[in-house]
């Protein structure tokens, strides 16, 4: 896999994403193409309509009076809209019912379009029509240097794709962030996780996405540490900002929470990273209790680009959450970011 699976899947269902229309369905139900597990499969389930996949699957196609096969296509509304870096179709367990050729459009709308205003859209092909093979993932790059809201995925002519991830940056509106108390650590706001200790379970990008985690999995999760030390993660903030409370939210960790944390934070357009004298405190080492939410008013006013999150000695973290200002230079970066990548 190319280096952008490590990136958000801003078409999962979990993250908001949602399949608005297909021009068919009979087999398979659309929706499944953006389910966060895995594709499943057991073999002879028939049902009326028959064999069950975990996918979408369309009836095959018979060329029309004009000797026109067509194909079908599925649109997929974003959950966070942002610039699309890659694409994986995966056409697992699809194996004498995978279409021979796939294809993906985006377009960027204002707004909530309905479904027919989508078919006026400006589409842009992010991934030319390319073959493809049954019962395999496809990763494809995508350079188009844009902000995109939705993805229309063609399948050609006809048959099961299981999944479709779109990984990428999300691009936050900053008429919705600008001038307003908001989560700097948000991924929605276009925070993202830059680097961590150890993931073993569970990736801490999770600890961003929206809402509550229903499940550990859903959180951050590291192996157990049996060396000396502690597991951490760093985040970058959506833009410069000054961070005014912090929720640690450990919902789920029952036995393995951390017994402590702590957050430290920098100023990155100043100082390295690999500098730890540059890092200042946040929030000292304080105590914590399994399975619940905590929340820290922080002192001071310093503008920051990155926090830092330790947890002792190791365990996870279900939501972290970083409420603060945007400076000046923060408005800006997200402004000029905006108009970069609009059409
Ligand atoms: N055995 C199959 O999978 N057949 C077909 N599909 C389903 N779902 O039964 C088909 O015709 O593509």
């Amino acid at each position: 896999m190319t280096d952008f699976t490590s990136l958000p899947d801003l078409a999962v269902r979990t993250l908001g994403g949602s399949v608005v229309a297909a021009s068919d369905e009979s087999f398979e139900e659309k929706e499944n193409l953006i389910n966060p597990w895995k594709p499943e499969f057991q073999p002879e389930t028939f049902g009326a309509k028959g064999q069950e996949y975990d996918g979408w699957e369309t009836a095959r196609r018979r060329p029309d009076e004009n000797g026109e096969l067509g194909h079908d296509w599925a649109i997929v509304r974003l959950g966070l809209p942002g610039v699309i870096r890659g694409v994986v179709i995966d056409t697992a367990w699809f194996k004498g019912n995978f279409p021979p050729y796939a294809s993906v459009e985006a377009c960027a709308l204002p707004g909530y379009p309905a479904v027919a205003e989508l078919a006026d859209a400006e589409w842009v092909e992010i991934v030319p029509k390319s073959p493809i093979k049954g019962d395999t993932e496809h990763p494809f790059d995508v350079t188009a240097e844009r902000r995109f809201t939705h993805v229309r995925l063609n399948m050609i002519p006809d048959g099961g794709i299981a999944r479709i991830r779109v990984h990428g940056e999300p691009v936050a509106d900053p008429e919705l962030l600008t001038g307003l108390t908001v989560d700097l650590a948000a991924l929605e706001n276009g925070a993202r996780v830059t680097g961590c200790s150890n993931m073993f379970y569970s990736r801490p990008d999770n600890m961003l996405a929206p809402g509550l985690a229903r499940n550990q999995a859903e959180g951050w999760e590291t192996a157990r540490r049996r060396d000396p030390g502690n597991e951490w993660a760093i985040i970058k903030l959506a833009a410069p900002g000054v961070v005014k409370l912090a929720e640690i939210d450990l919902t789920n960790l029952k036995f393995n929470a951390p017994a402590a944390v702590s957050l430290a934070a920098i100023d990155a357009r100043s100082s390295s990273l690999d500098d730890e004298d540059a890092w200042f405190d946040l929030l000292d080492r304080t105590r914590v209790q399994p399975d619940g939410r905590h929340r820290f008013r922080l002192a001071g006013d310093r503008e920051v680009t990155h926090v830092r999150v330790d947890i002792y000695p190791c365990g996870g973290i279900a939501r972290l959450r970083l409420l603060g200002d945007l400076t000046a230079a923060g408005e800006q970066e997200l402004t000029s970011r905006w108009q970069q990548l609009a059409g």
